[in-house]
């Protein structure tokens, strides 16, 4: 069985953070763990409150996990303070933890601070340099670049800067454009577009966490990182286009379309 751990905070409405990965791993057919950053009192509508676990707690979660079983990949997602990052990067270099995706969260859909700000400057000093993959939306881009992002061609120019600056790979994600969805992958010195119809659904709520998770999935199964990203992006699109709508507000996508064929019915039918 192929193995993978996501760190992240806990989302109580289930649409994004810990549970959104874990539903993904899952109907990818990965053993799912956890790592919880915080817990997020959250729903479709926003985020009411972040209790933080102590830098302490995180790392023994992390020593658990990895003294036992060994993850094939790794997932981090929001981790909202500086101490928590420091803690997170040492037991991954400690760990000699492989396949790693870092979903370089700040700000929820709904528009709610996730982290501090000298929680971005850990993330640029401590984790980047040692993920494999960093995915940012443009806005995130925009923060780890330090330049503003207005088309195709400075999306190239961004995830060019972050990737040569930190020596990883970076999908720059195309979620927060207008008219399309094309993610852009920048990888030793070279582009790839995976491009994307944009699907009329509103309800993006861990869009962006699901992308992240597919894509360690598919690295923990061996995949290489082209395949792992355009099969990942393929996941997200069938979750979002299977046009779920629950709560009040930006709603979560649908991964019960992947577990069909094993009720043999439509699983969200009510
Ligand atoms: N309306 C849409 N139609 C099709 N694909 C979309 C749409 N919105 C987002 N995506 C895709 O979802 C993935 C996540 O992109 P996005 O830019 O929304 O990330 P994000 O802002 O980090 O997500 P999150 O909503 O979790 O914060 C990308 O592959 C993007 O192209
Ligand atoms: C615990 C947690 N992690 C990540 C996100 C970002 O997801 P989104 O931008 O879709 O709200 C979130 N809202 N909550």
């Amino acid at each position: 069985m192929y193995t993978a751990l996501t760190i992240a905070g806990s989302d109580s409405s289930g649409g994004a953070g810990i549970q959104a990965d874990i539903k993904t791993m899952m109907a990818h057919g990965i053993y799912a763990m956890s790592a919880v950053t915080a817990l997020t009192a959250q729903n479709t509508t926003g985020v009411a409150d972040i209790l933080e676990v102590t830098p302490d707690f995180l790392e023994k979660q992390l020593d658990c996990v990895f003294t036992d079983i060994f993850p094939d990949a790794v997932k981090i997602g929001m981790i909202p303070s500086a101490g928590l990052i420091e803690v997170t990067a040492d037991s991954l270099l400690r760990h000699r933890a492989r396949n790693i995706v870092l979903d370089p969260v700040m700000v929820a859909t709904s528009g709610a601070r996730l982290t501090d700000l000298q929680a971005v400057e850990a993330l640029k000093e401590k984790l980047l340099p040692g993920a494999d993959l960093v995915t940012p939306n443009i806005p995130e881009a925009e923060v780890l670049s330090g330049m503003k992002i207005k088309d195709g061609e400075d999306m190239e120019e961004a995830a060019g800067k972050i990737g040569d600056t930190y020596g990883c790979a970076v999908l720059c994600k195309g979620g927060h454009q207008l008219n399309d969805a094309n993610d852009l992958l920048y990888r030793k010195g070279s582009f790839k577009w995976f491009k994307g119809k944009r699907i009329d659904n509103p309800n993006t709520h861990g869009t962006g966490c699901t992308l992240s998770s597919a894509i360690a999935s598919n690295l923990a199964r061996g995949m290489e990182m082209e395949a792992a990203v355009g099969l990942a992006k393929e996941y997200l699109s069938k979750a979002l286009a299977d046009m779920l709508d629950l709560g009040h507000g930006r709603g979560p996508m649908n991964h019960a379309f992947a577990v069909r064929d094993w009720r043999g019915d439509a699983a969200n039918e009510k």
